[in-house]
């Protein structure tokens, strides 16, 4: 399914957001495309969950403007707001239903808002099925256990088969298992339905696995943004190489690890063993942006630009 929206589906400018006096959002800006899978990353209190809020309509903002599929959140309607799906915590409200229940019961809001190639909402059993609760589609939601409670509120969330899906903090509290099986669900949703997807995580290893593309958060604005490559080029800027001569280890540390390592056979030949070539990690280039923002806090932060 395509999106039924051309430009951005989210357009961010100079979005400020103070609680009080205190100024969470100091000028966000950013734009997300028809079908990407946007993680916004940053450390606690940076304003990520104040951010999807403002985008989702339930928060207003004290400045800038928004545009989410066309509107401005602030003022969605119901039309509006059935192409966008918000996963939520558990669903405790309605303990005694049974997911099956729940979920039909849900999908009935969405049925007005089905359109000429959006047939809404999805298919009960192929909602229980892609979250993998189709074992437990006939037990009361009390009985259900933590991770089968997410997998529930990720199936609520999208049950009116959003363009636009928010997604904050979703695999808190996953077993491996149920985290490996989220990622593939949000692929999925991605790449067969072309549900766009923004998403916050503190799992920088979740990030690299989703994210089409990176923005880091920090002191009120993005500091950065591009995929997991390109910043993990951008900001740590090095790797390491590592090999073995004449029984002696060297270690030597290149923004180019590729022409450093044929100068080296051109040079040593077969006397280098246990070659080894380390880029830079996510978390190390999360770390560093941050830290960099950091010790320049009071400053406007530097913005590293990518290519996209
Ligand atoms: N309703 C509120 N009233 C006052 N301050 C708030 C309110 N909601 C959030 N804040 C403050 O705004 C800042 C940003 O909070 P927010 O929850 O958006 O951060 P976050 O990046 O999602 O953090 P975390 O990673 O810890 O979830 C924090 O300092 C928080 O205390």
């Amino acid at each position: 399914m395509r999106p039924a929206h051309d430009g951005p589906v989210v357009a961010v400018r100079d979005l400020q957001m103070r609680y009080g006096t205190h100024q969470v959002l100091g000028g966000v800006d950013f734009d997300v495309r028809p079908g990407e899978v946007v993680c916004l990353l940053g450390p606690n209190g940076a304003g990520k969950t104040t951010t999807i809020e403002v985008l989702e309509g339930f928060r207003l903002r004290s400045g800038g403007s928004v545009d989410v599929l066309g509107a401005d959140p602030a003022h969605g309607d119901d039309a509006w707001r059935a192409r966008v799906g918000v996963v939520l915590q558990s669903w405790r409200d309605h303990a005694r239903w049974t997911p099956r229940q729940l979920l039909g019961y849900l999908g009935s809001y969405y049925v007005p808002y089905a359109g000429p190639g959006v047939p809404r909402p999805y298919d009960v059993d192929w909602l229980l099925d892609t979250v993998g609760l189709t074992a437990h589609a006939d037990r009361k939601v009390l009985t259900l256990s933590g991770g089968q409670r997410r997998r529930l509120d990720v199936a609520v969330g999208i049950v009116g088969r959003p363009e636009l899906l928010f997604l904050d903090e979703p695999t808190a509290g996953f077993d491996p298992e149920a985290r490996r099986d989220f990622h593939d669900l949000v692929h999925r949703l991605s790449d067969l339905e072309g549900t766009t997807v923004l998403l916050t995580t503190h799992d920088l290893t979740e990030a690299e696995k989703l994210a089409d593309r990176i923005l880091i958060l920090a002191g009120g604005r993005i500091v950065a943004d591009g995929s997991a490559d390109e910043l993990t080029r951008q900001v740590a800027g090095t790797g390491e190489v590592r090999w073995t001569r004449g029984g002696e280890r060297f270690v030597h540390a290149t923004a180019e690890p590729t022409p450093f390592v044929r100068g080296l056979f051109e040079q040593y030949g077969e006397e280098v063993t246990d070659l080894e070539v380390t880029r830079p990690s996510l978390e190390d280039t999360y770390l560093a942006m941050v830290a960099r923002h950091e010790a320049g806090s009071g400053s406007v932060p530097e913005l590293a630009v990518v290519a996209s």
